[in-house]
């Protein structure tokens, strides 16, 4: 009924050319298809050569319109959220939640965001780096002792689970954090389904799993509650008690379902994002040895440089490992983690003569400027170097591996820590090698390498710890 109405109304209008394929399905299955073998980029050309940089076509149950290009991310991403809402496609908003951040907007929005920030700027993020490099240290050695051969990203996985399970929302109970994984998994899965909720589907797994991680969330909440109101906890104990301890215009607590909703959606942001950073910083360094040996070179230094003072990792070495960052960086140029993002379009609007329908969903697309070689030169060379001192500047709305605008990623330093602690630790205790060298990238659609990428990992002759 929506769909039908939202095209009835498009009929009279100039709205771009392009494709709407099949009924409610429209092209999502040849989007999904494309992603899977890393050939969204050919998906995405096929059509730019046909219709131009901006095409629609039908996604997750309604009309997209694709934009392209720099100045097209501008217009996404840079336009008000009354304009272009970052509120989500259908099965977006059944597994994040109705209240999650991105479905917010106004007061409400800023209140949330910024409860969230308090975590998660740098002056506080510097609290966590000896935690988290504890963390990182002592789940390797534990995985470690027991096995010869690893999947890397299974390992990656867990470990960025553990460290927002921890750090992020202070949920330590071993039952818990296994059940709720468990659930997570499935729900990541269904948020790019398709809407079909009928029993056995993926997204009616997604939901399923979704109403238990809720369920398991109410007591957790009431606990905390009341430890804050004894005040055994603080609120900046973790984002939940935050969130908890946060009242709103009117003085008044904020509900569980929005605390809940919120709860999952940083679970969703923080966890795949950041788990293919990492498997993809294994997969570079397994496979490019003059990287590898910067990146080695740069971290022994650090070490080097730590004896007789401190013995985990600190803030100020964080910041030294510049080149390590840079390879991350030029990663997500070349593969960004998230291939793009939705936004909906809340009023009639109009881009480059086109219009562009209420109700209709706008598609931003990292690829139409990260391997643009008027803003990147020779953008298929892998080059670090072009984020220490680029010839010329990169322009505004062009590198988009955390977004831009409104709505730019509020865990990018948090990514950045965690991957770094991650690597730090990985190359200092152990040396490895990938059992499968040819091993390719695929989308899932979070771009990781198609086998698990099966390592075999030893613990490094010269030893330092
Ligand atoms: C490598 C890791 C990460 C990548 C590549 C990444 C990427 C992104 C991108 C592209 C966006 C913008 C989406 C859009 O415009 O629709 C975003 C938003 C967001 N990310 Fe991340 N992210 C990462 C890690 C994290 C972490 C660790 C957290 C939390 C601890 C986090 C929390 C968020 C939140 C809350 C938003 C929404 C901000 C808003 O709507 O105002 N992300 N992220």
């Amino acid at each position: 009924f929506l769909l039908s109405k939202c095209l009835s109304k498009s009929q009279t209008k100039n709205v771009p050319k392009g494709s709407l394929g099949y009924p409610i399905i429209g092209e999502t299955l040849s989007f999904l298809k494309a992603q899977r073998q890393d050939k969204g980029s050919v998906w995405l050309e096929e059509r730019i050569s046909k219709y131009g940089p901006i095409f629609k076509t039908s996604l997750m149950g309604f009309p997209t319109v694709f934009v392209i290009g720099q100045e097209g991310n501008k217009f996404v991403l840079g336009s008000p959220d009354d304009l272009l809402s970052s509120k989500k496609p259908l099965t977006l908003r059944k597994i994040l939640g109705r209240q999650s951040l991105v479905e917010l907007t106004g007061p409400r929005y800023r209140l949330v965001k910024g409860e969230m920030l308090k975590f998660l700027k740098p002056e506080c993020l510097q609290n966590y780096v000896k935690e988290m490099d504890e963390l990182v240290n002592a789940t390797l050695l534990r995985e470690f002792r027991e096995n010869e051969i690893i999947r890397a990203v299974v390992f990656m996985k867990k470990l960025s689970y553990e460290i927002a399970c921890n750090l992020l929302f202070d949920i330590k109970d071993e039952h818990t954090k296994e059940a709720l994984f468990v659930d997570f998994t499935l729900a990541f899965k269904a948020i790019h389904s398709l809407p079909i909720n009928l029993p056995g589907t993926t997204f009616w797994r997604g939901q399923r799993a979704r109403a238990r991680i809720v369920d398991r969330m109410i007591p957790i909440l009431n606990k905390r509650r009341e430890e804050l109101s004894k005040g055994v906890l603080s609120s900046t104990n973790d984002m939940l008690s935050c969130l908890l301890a946060l009242r709103d215009e009117n003085h008044q607590p904020l509900d569980d379902d929005l605390i809940t909703d919120n709860f999952i959606f940083l679970f969703v942001a923080s966890h795949d994002t950041s788990a293919t950073l990492m498997s993809l910083m294994i997969w570079k360094l397994s496979r490019d040895q003059e990287v590898y040996n910067k990146v080695l070179e740069e971290q022994m230094e650090i070490i080097k440089q730590r004896e007789g003072t401190e013995e985990r990792l600190t803030w100020a070495e964080i910041q030294k490992m510049k080149y390590t960052w840079r390879v991350a960086q030029e990663l997500m140029r070349m593969i960004p983690p998230l291939f793009g993002s939705f936004r909906k379009a809340l009023k009639d609007t109009n881009y480059k003569g086109y219009d562009i329908p209420k109700g209709w969903q706008v598609y931003w697309a990292a690829y139409g400027t990260h391997m643009n070689d008027d803003i990147f030169e020779n953008p298929h060379k892998f080059d670090p170097s072009r984020f220490e001192n680029p010839t010329k500047p990169i322009p505004p709305y062009s590198y988009l591996p955390f977004g831009a605008g409104l709505h730019y990623c509020i865990g990018n330093e948090f990514a950045r820590i965690e991957t770094l602690a991650i690597i730090h630790n990985f190359v200092k205790m152990y040396e490895w090698s990938q059992v499968n060298p040819e091993e390719a990238i695929t989308r899932q659609p979070m771009p990781y390498p198609s086998m698990g990428l099966p390592i075999k990992i030893k613990p490094r002759s010269c030893s330092i710890s």
